[in-house]
């Protein structure tokens, strides 16, 4: 399985490669001619590059899409394996408690496949009322922050709390709460958007890979505000290589976007160094946590894009990250859950324990 956080590099780069390995040989002297290459030489191998480019992110579609797992023996020693390196979270919440002990949590959480199951259609991934009355508790609890690949504006439609902090756009668009706790009333309302010079460049690359994908059936383009998806789920995977071509074929014109990867989904974002994991520190320094040692962030996340967040943490060596994953997956988070009921249980004894521990301060 791929490692962390799957970036792929710009196309456009590798065409650039191409061109100056050409030029540098023309300009050879004459001994070393026979270098030099023709004007159709070179464009098919700038057409193989591109083919093998768009190979490549076929084989990662296919390789995030664990669509095609057979139970077999060492699969199930590989789980067994996993499952002992990446404990469940909640089997281990003993311990996880304790290793917090006196410092003060701070919860950041993903959206989709964390609070939301993963469903077909993007536009009804909803949370459970029940999902959302427990993270309303727990930001009595913690300060609470959603890190979504969304649009901040539409992430906050599925979750409804004004309580939170939101960071969308893979972190590229932080928001803090609308309600604002005793201790930081008067300070400047937080709006941090690092991107914000790309957002015409976003908005005419949506429009031109909805009209590009439109020929292929299923393929869904989500405007992300800062970034874009193009969701495959419902693409028939014989068509995942002429989708991957179109993507392609936009992108080459954009040396500045990038493309990663996530559930079933092509993700296009800003070339800036800015992910989910700078959006967890920045929130951290936000909250006056930067340089503390009393500070125990726990992230929890389903996606390689999650993977960012939960290698600060390991960096750091503060808190941890938990991942949501029913198969075993190259991770830097420390624990696991199974899925977004498991993470409801997590968080709701998270509430429990911190309810007590207040209750017994209370009493003393
Ligand atoms: O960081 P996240 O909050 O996890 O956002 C990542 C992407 O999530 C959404 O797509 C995923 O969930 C959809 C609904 O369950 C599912 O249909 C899709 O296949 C998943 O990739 C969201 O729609 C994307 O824009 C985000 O990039």
């Amino acid at each position: 399985m791929a490692a962390t956080q799957n970036v792929i590099t710009d196309p456009k780069s590798v065409l650039n490669m191409a061109i100056t390995v050409t030029v540098s040989a023309q300009k050879l002297p004459a001994p070393l001619g026979y270098i030099s290459i023709s004007r159709k030489k070179l464009l098919q191998n700038l057409e193989i590059s591109a083919e093998t480019r768009v190979n490549a992110w076929v084989d990662s579609m296919r390789a995030s899409s664990p669509t095609h797992i057979k139970s077999t023996p060492s699969l199930a020693d590989d789980q067994a394996s996993w499952n002992l390196h990446h404990p469940s979270a909640l089997e281990m919440f003993e311990q996880i408690i304790d290793a917090s002990k006196g410092k003060q949590i701070v919860m950041f959480l993903d959206y989709d496949g964390t609070l939301s199951p993963i469903v077909e259609d993007p536009d009804r991934a909803f949370m459970s009322k029940k999902m959302r009355k427990t993270v309303r508790k727990l930001a009595k609890c913690f300060p609470t922050a959603i890190v979504s690949g969304r649009c901040r504006d539409k992430v906050y439609k599925f979750v409804k709390l004004a309580e939170l902090y939101y960071a969308g756009s893979h972190g590229m668009d932080i928001k803090a709460p609308e309600i604002r706790s005793k201790s930081n009333r008067d300070n400047e309302p937080l709006l941090f958007q690092p991107a914000s010079e790309f957002l015409p460049m976003i908005d005419e690359v949506y429009r031109q890979l909805v009209d590009t994908t439109k020929s292929t059936p299923g393929a869904k383009v989500e405007n992300n505000k800062f970034c874009v998806s193009v969701h495959f789920r419902c693409v028939n995977e014989k068509r995942w290589s002429e989708l991957a071509q179109q993507v392609r074929s936009v992108l080459k014109e954009y040396p500045k976007l990038r493309l990663t990867q996530g559930r079933k989904v092509l993700e296009i974002r800003p070339t800036i160094k800015w992910d989910k994991g700078k959006a967890l520190e920045f929130l951290l320094e936000s909250l006056g946590y930067a340089n503390c040692s009393d500070v125990f962030p726990v992230y929890i996340g389903d996606d390689r894009t999650d993977e960012d967040a939960f290698k600060i943490l390991r960096d750091r060596g503060q808190g941890f990250g938990i991942l949501v994953s029913k198969f075993p997956k190259e991770t830097s988070a420390s624990y696991s859950l199974q899925e977004p009921g498991e993470v409801m249980d997590f968080l709701r004894r998270l509430v429990e324990w911190k309810q007590l521990a207040l209750q017994a301060q209370s009493r003393m």
